[in-house]
């Protein structure tokens, strides 16, 4: 059952698990836009127009040629209105104006808006201001997007600003990645369902709410298996169950060295073990491999080493098997004390992260170190990710965070 790599270091952990889920990446379908939010684009995306697609007004007022300004204030003649939609293409002689919207055309002949509270009118006579640079308030087409640029790029991640983009350029579909389905398992002879009574030596099941929380945050769609008990069969059914069915399984608990501890042993005998074991805390028994058609991610049962493992290795695994090009942002922030640390193992503190007022980010580690205490990752807004090796941190020592 040990055929396969354990104790491995956090960056070897992910390394390995990025190439599995690389070799495993979902295929790809096109979804009318608004089905797009939140996947990983599949196709380059090039602009079949350019943006603004014409020259229009930024400003509600009056187009006019700059030419015809005079030093002091300049009065115009008012002869039609352009409002936005509809290009009447109604051209500008020496000394006209006319009456513009915010994104109508600008008439043939124009060249500068001037804002109409700046302006006097007085029938068919616009006074404009003197001061109204050449240009004013004009938006030339193309300069945003130019027909032909690269706008999006495969792997990008679809923000409601990038679908919106994809928009404005008359997109109306677009390929991307499927989006994982996946299991959630909770595990453990001790758990009860929230709202069912306790008995001696019984706790409740908060890792599924943890797991779907963080999930579904993630854009995933999670399905909640009931609760498995410490029986080696039945993790065994229930396992290739979803094994056939999913892109991923994600388990929590059962993956340490305990008697009762059965997922390991599963998923050697039926599927295929990628890693056991990385050196992190909390999080350390993590367990990766493949049962079927799905990789599995078994996470240690500890409510904050589910919360740890999964920010990590389960937003890694989801993003590369989507194919997700940018890496996800990371943060630094200040320590605000002294954090000594002991162990050679990469640790994941809970922290509550605030701005200071200088602009800095600054970030005090939460004093509960037992990765069971669930009460202090509720209390935190991030996790400090302290590096390998053992060392003594000094107070405002920059520290890399990961916002909750
Ligand atoms: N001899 C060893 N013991 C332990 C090791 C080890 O390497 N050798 N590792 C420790 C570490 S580190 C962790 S983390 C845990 C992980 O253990 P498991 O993944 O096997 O998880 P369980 O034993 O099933 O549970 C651990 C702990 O978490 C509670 N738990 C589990 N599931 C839930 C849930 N759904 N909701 C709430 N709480 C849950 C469970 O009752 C245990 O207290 O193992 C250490 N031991
Ligand atoms: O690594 Mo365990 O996850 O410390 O609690």
């Amino acid at each position: 059952m040990t055929d396969f790599p354990t104790g491995l270091l956090f960056d070897e952990a992910v390394a390995v698990l990025r190439d599995i889920a690389a070799r495993h990446r979902l295929e790809t379908e096109s979804l009318a836009l608004a089905r797009c939010h939140g996947r990983v684009l599949a196709q380059d995306l090039v602009a079949p127009m350019a943006l603004p697609p014409f020259d229009n007004s930024a400003m509600d007022g009056f187009a006019f040629r700059h030419g015809d300004l005079e030093d002091e204030e300049t009065a115009l003649r008012l002869v039609g209105e352009q409002f936005a939609g509809i290009a009447n293409n109604l051209a500008l002689q020496a000394g006209e104006c006319i009456r513009i919207t915010t994104g109508a055309p600008m008439p043939p002949g124009s060249d500068s808006v001037a804002i109409k509270e700046n302006c006097r009118i007085a029938g068919t006579t616009v006074i404009v201001p003197g001061a109204t640079p050449m240009g004013a308030n004009v938006r030339c087409a193309g300069e945003d997007v130019r027909e032909g640029d690269g706008v999006l790029r495969a792997g990008d991640l679809l923000t409601p600003a990038r679908v919106s983009l994809a928009a404005s350029l008359g997109v109306a579909s677009l390929r991307v990645s499927r989006k994982p389905t996946v299991a959630v398992f909770t595990t453990g002879d001790e758990l009860v369902e929230a709202g069912l009574p306790l008995a001696p030596g019984q706790i409740y099941d908060s890792n599924r709410d943890l797991l779907m929380g963080l999930l579904r945050a993630d854009g995933l769609e999670p399905t909640a298996w009931p609760r498995l008990p410490d029986d080696p069969k039945q993790v065994e059914i229930a396992l290739r169950d979803a094994g056939c069915a999913f892109d991923l399984i994600v388990t929590a608990g059962g993956v340490s060295a305990g008697e009762k501890d059965h997922l390991p042993g599963v998923l050697a005998e039926f599927g295929e073990t990628h890693f056991w074991k990385v050196k992190m805390k909390p999080g350390m028994p993590l367990l990766f491999g493949s049962l079927d058609q799905a990789r599995v991610l078994g996470l240690p049962g500890n409510p904050v080493s589910v919360l740890a493992t999964w920010l990590t290795f389960g937003r890694a695994l989801i993003d590369a098997l989507q194919g997700r090009r940018e890496p996800r942002p990371t943060w630094q922030a200040q320590l605000v004390a002294p954090l000594d640390k002991l162990h050679p193992r990469r640790e994941f503190i809970r922290g509550h992260l605030f701005s200071g007022s200088n602009g800095a980010l600054h970030v005090e580690a939460s004093a509960a170190t037992g990765s069971h205490r669930l009460r202090a990752a509720a209390d935190a807004n991030a996790l400090i990710v302290v590096p390998e090796g053992a060392q003594r941190y000094a107070a405002g020592a920059v520290v890399e965070v990961m916002p909750l």
